[in-house]
């Protein structure tokens, strides 16, 4: 049987690839889009190639409302509209695969509660793509043996949140085996505010953003005498599709929040 997804932010530019991988994938069918400004149109009058009508909803309980059969919600608008389209699918029985970062942790907690609750599946994803999550692997194994360490993460400069979830998610995976420690030194101090960085559990963030970039990572441990890094680049935003196609399928399965592809793969 068929699985039926609803796309929030199709126009955007994870949510354009969502809408190309949801139509070649025979198992897949997408049944309507959120997006606020096109509430009313059909998808084919913004994607041309799109050959039936599918529905835009600028609010996502009407949408769930129309589409009593939709299965799965993809989210890849922005985080404040991210959450409640989130919310609102649970409340309609939808399981949401989401992909949109910077969420709050209070709303992170909120979302767990909600999913074990109902007993329904969720998966928040702060990065599709394979390469990415077995970054976040090895640089949680390297973390044992080398507890300073820094990331740096680069996106393109139309990117809302920061850090990027994706650092954020590293981070927590390299504190669960990192000795806790103060990096640097005891006395040092910053004469320009934010020179050393975001902090999370000691491990410093460093976000750049630049036109040309799409999703970068380097996670750079040291000791003396050696460095290590660990670098994931996403050249293109294909790279996020094979891990979206793969949640979508999970989902129908699990049971209560899932966040990280590291906890599944
Ligand atoms: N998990 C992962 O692997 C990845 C996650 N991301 C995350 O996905 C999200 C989207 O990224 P990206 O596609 O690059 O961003 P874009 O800005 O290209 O796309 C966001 C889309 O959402 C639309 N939008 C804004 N407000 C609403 C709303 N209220 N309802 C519905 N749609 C809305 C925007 O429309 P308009 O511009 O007209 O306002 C736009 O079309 C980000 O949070 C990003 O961090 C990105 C890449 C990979
Ligand atoms: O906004 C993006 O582009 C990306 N966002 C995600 C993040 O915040 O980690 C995933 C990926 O890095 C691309």
């Amino acid at each position: 049987m068929a699985i039926n997804v609803v796309i929030a932010g199709p126009r955007g530019k994870m949510g354009s690839e969502a809408v190309k991988m949801v139509e070649n994938e025979t198992n897949f069918r997408l049944v309507a889009c959120i997006d606020h400004k096109n509430n009313g149109r059909t998808l084919d009058t913004i994607f041309p190639d799109v050959e039936r009508s599918i529905p835009i909803y600028d609010d996502a309980t009407k949408c769930f409302e129309n589409h009593k059969d939709a299965d799965v919600l993809i989210e890849l608008s922005v985080p404040q509209a991210g959450y409640k389209h989130t919310k609102s699918a649970l409340e309609h029985h939808v399981r949401p695969v989401v992909g949109t970062t910077g969420f709050t942790e209070v709303q992170l907690k909120e979302l767990d509660e909600f999913a074990q609750r109902n007993n329904m599946g969720c998966m928040i994803i702060p990065n599709f793509a394979l390469g990415a999550v077995l970054m976040m692997k090895f640089a949680k194994m390297a973390a044992t043996y080398f507890p300073d360490v820094d990331i740096i993460e680069k996106h393109h400069d139309q990117k809302l949140d920061a850090p990027s979830g994706t650092a954020i998610k590293t981070a927590e995976l390299i504190s669960e085996n990192r000795k806790a420690k103060t990096q640097g030194h005891p006395k040092e101090e910053e004469t320009i505010p934010g020179a050393r960085g975001a902090d999370l559990d000691g491990i410093k963030l460093h976000s750049v953003r630049l036109p040309g970039l799409v999703a970068h990572q380097e996670v750079i441990f040291g000791s003396p005498g050696q460095t290590l890094t660990i670098k994931h680049d996403s050249m293109d935003r294909s790279s996020f599709m094979d891990g979206v196609k793969l949640c979508v399928n999970k989902v129908m399965e699990v049971k209560g929040l899932i966040y990280g592809l590291d906890t599944i793969l």
